[in-house]
């Protein structure tokens, strides 16, 4: 149960690659986030919810203690907690933050799969996630754990490999090191304690959860708008992405064609595009759409 009584509490990364988008997802989910003089806590005007600022790597254990209801944090950091005994529970991906923990090695190594790294040193500042790889593929390795900058423990003789997140791959780039294995694929997750709110806050924790919910599934979906000749409808459908049943309408004075109006829930790309003019579409608009609940 939330510590404070009458408020539900909401832990986000204070600073760092998850804090923005964090704060912009709440925000987009209609909370009125104010911040104010306490850093530590952002209050939220319209409704009684605070947001607790801190360390990603404190979130799920606030969450799964009742220090906080929800919280906003990369899979790979609860997943790296959970044999420290967090039982936070995932309600869902939220679509950003996606990166890959890889195992990767200075083109010196003489690798030929994980086998290669048998007695061999990981620098690392995932232990739990990495050492579990490593049962699974028979591989006995040391693991050095760094905190941070673990690129660079190769140039400094500390460790053979690393196991690192990486999204773009420059920072594995700029260090001269290439990516071999993918241990764990992250993005960031909402989770919730498990023990709930205080009754009273109940309800208001459910519909934030399902507000929060459709801010997430309306990322990247469109309103696409067309005319299609009526010979090219169930191909124009199926190049739809993500669209369901669209609604079919007949165009005045038009018996061979129709417009078509669809909800896509998938991103709709340039390529998409081609293809629906390639099938005989026309008068294409895509529109964006601000939020579905
Ligand atoms: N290069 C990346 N691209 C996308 N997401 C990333 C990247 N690196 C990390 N992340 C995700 O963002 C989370 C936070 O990364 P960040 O580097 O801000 O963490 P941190 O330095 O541990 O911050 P804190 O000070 O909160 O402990 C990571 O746990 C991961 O889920
Ligand atoms: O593949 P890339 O796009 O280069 O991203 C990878 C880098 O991003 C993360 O660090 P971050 O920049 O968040 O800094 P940190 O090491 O201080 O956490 C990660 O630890 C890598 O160093
Ligand atoms: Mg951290």
């Amino acid at each position: 149960m939330s510590t404070v009584q009458g408020r539900l509490r909401i832990a986000v990364q204070k600073s760092g690659r998850l804090a923005d988008r964090s704060l912009d997802l709440v925000r987009d989910a209609g909370l009125r986030v104010i911040k104010g003089n306490n850093d530590l806590l952002y209050r939220v005007e319209n409704y009684p919810i605070d947001l607790l600022r801190v360390r990603d790597d404190d979130i799920p254990t606030f969450v799964a203690d009742g220090v906080c209801d929800l919280g906003i944090v990369g899979e790979n950091v609860l997943e790296e907690g959970k044999n420290g005994g967090t039982n936070a529970e995932v309600v869902m991906p939220l679509g950003f933050g996606r990166c890959t923990l890889k195992l990767a090695v200075p083109p010196t190594l003489d690798y030929a799969g994980p086998a290669s790294l048998d007695g061999k040193r990981i620098a690392t500042s995932y232990p739990r996630i990495l050492r579990r790889y490593l049962d699974q593929q028979g591989v006995a390795a040391d693991i050095v754990v760094m905190r941070g900058a673990v690129e660079v423990a190769p140039r400094l003789k500390l460790a053979s490999a690393i196991c690192d997140l990486v999204s773009t791959g420059a920072t594995l780039e700029a260090n001269g090191l290439d990516a071999k294995e993918t241990v764990f694929e992250s993005q960031a997750v909402l989770i919730r304690s498990p023990s709930g709110p205080e009754p009273a806050l109940a309800h208001l924790l459910e519909s934030i959860v399902e507000r929060i919910s459709g801010v997430v599934s309306s990322q990247g979906a469109k309103y696409v708008m067309l005319n299609a000749p009526r010979s090219a409808l169930d191909q124009i459908t199926a190049i739809l992405p993500g669209a369901g049943s669209p609604t079919v309408m007949p165009l005045m004075g038009r018996d061979d064609a129709v417009a078509v109006h669809a909800v896509c829930q998938e991103a709709v790309f340039w390529e998409t595009l081609e293809k629906l003019k390639a099938a005989g579409a026309s008068a294409i608009l895509v529109l964006p759409i601000e939020k579905m609940m």
